[in-house]
């Protein structure tokens, strides 16, 4: 059985409660975009151990959360409690046209330390995993005084033989400017196998505003899987040097952008560590996001995602 790693941030989550937006009577989950990517590879392949390695508190809330991660089968062995710290929150608005944003209270968040919680003995437990997964968020979210740390928990895991995947997602308030985010995603791509990035990522960071451009970026690192994600204008896939593009077929009725990508992402990486070709493995992702995007909040209902994603599944 494939062991997969998800390293970030899950927060608390509110919405309006009511399709019209009114912001009077909110709705409350539980979301960030590792975990996003983790419940989407679950659900879809459920024999993948999908382990969560975050921090929470002990408050209400964290042990709410903790419940939800069980709910979605999602390995809690290593969610770390703080003693004094509690869950980042956050909230999402929508446009007419169902682009998100979000605004975030989450600066003294638990999960901005999780890294004192990785000792050597967790550090041998993570080596043992297939892949390990992590963000631009989670990059951004650990204190700055724990990414050397963070580093060399990355070498451990690669010189182990884990699979390093990296997706640059940019959230510019996170990052001080963006000579401090480009200069951790350097780093990130320089140690990952896999990356995952969106052009509107690249666009913001380093006005990039095509595939090619971005494929020209990372062909300096040393990447056996690129999948460049553009929206409704389709993906380019490059393997091993090789370079494919995929089309869309756009959604109609798009309600909520957000998680768009996570789903993606949890799809393709679990279909591929189940042995899906890159083909079969970007059919799924776009149909899971396809599917995701036309329900509100991170997380879309269990069983019409699970009754969507079966059809999927039997016709690949
Ligand atoms: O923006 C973030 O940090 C989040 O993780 C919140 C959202 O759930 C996520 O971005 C959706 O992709």
């Amino acid at each position: 059985m494939k062991n997969i790693f998800l390293f970030g941030e899950c927060m608390i989550e509110l919405m309006s409660a009511s399709k019209e937006g009114s912001s009077n009577t909110l709705k409350q989950s539980f979301a960030g975009d590792v975990f996003n990517t983790a419940v989407y590879l679950k659900r879809t392949f459920s024999k993948v151990n999908t382990h969560l390695v975050t921090a929470v508190g002990k408050d209400k809330f964290s042990l709410d959360m903790i419940e939800y991660f069980k709910s979605e089968n999602i390995s809690s062995d290593f969610v770390f409690q703080s003693e004094t710290k509690i869950p980042g929150l956050y909230s999402i608005q929508l446009d007419d046209k169902g682009e998100r944003s979000f605004t975030y209270w989450r600066n003294d968040s638990a999960a901005r330390q999780v890294m004192q919680h990785i000792d050597d003995e967790v550090t041998n437990l993570l080596s043992k995993g297939d892949m390990f997964f992590f963000s631009g968020i989670s990059l951004a979210v650990i204190e700055p005084q724990s990414r050397t740390a963070f580093w060399a928990l990355i070498d451990k895991l690669k010189a182990a033989g884990v699979q390093i995947v990296f997706d640059p997602n940019y959230r510019p308030r996170m990052w001080t400017g963006p000579e401090e985010a480009q200069e951790q995603f350097e780093l990130a791509l320089q140690k990952s196998d896999l990356s995952l990035p969106g052009v509107d990522d690249f666009e913001q960071l380093f006005g990039m505003t095509t595939v090619e451009e971005v494929n020209n970026y990372c062909k300096t690192f040393d990447l056996s899987e690129l999948i460049i994600k553009n929206g409704e204008q389709g993906i380019l896939v490059v393997v091993d040097g090789d370079v494919s593009h995929f089309a869309i077929t756009p959604v109609e009725n798009v309600v909520d952008t957000t998680s768009a990508g996570d789903s993606f992402n949890g799809v393709y990486l679990g279909a591929r560590a189940e042995g899906y070709s890159v083909n079969d493995s970007i059919t799924l992702a776009s149909k899971a996001a396809g599917f995701v995007i036309q329900h509100r909040g991170a997380i879309a209902p269990a069983d019409e995602y699970d009754t969507f994603i079966k059809a999927q599944l039997a016709s690949v």
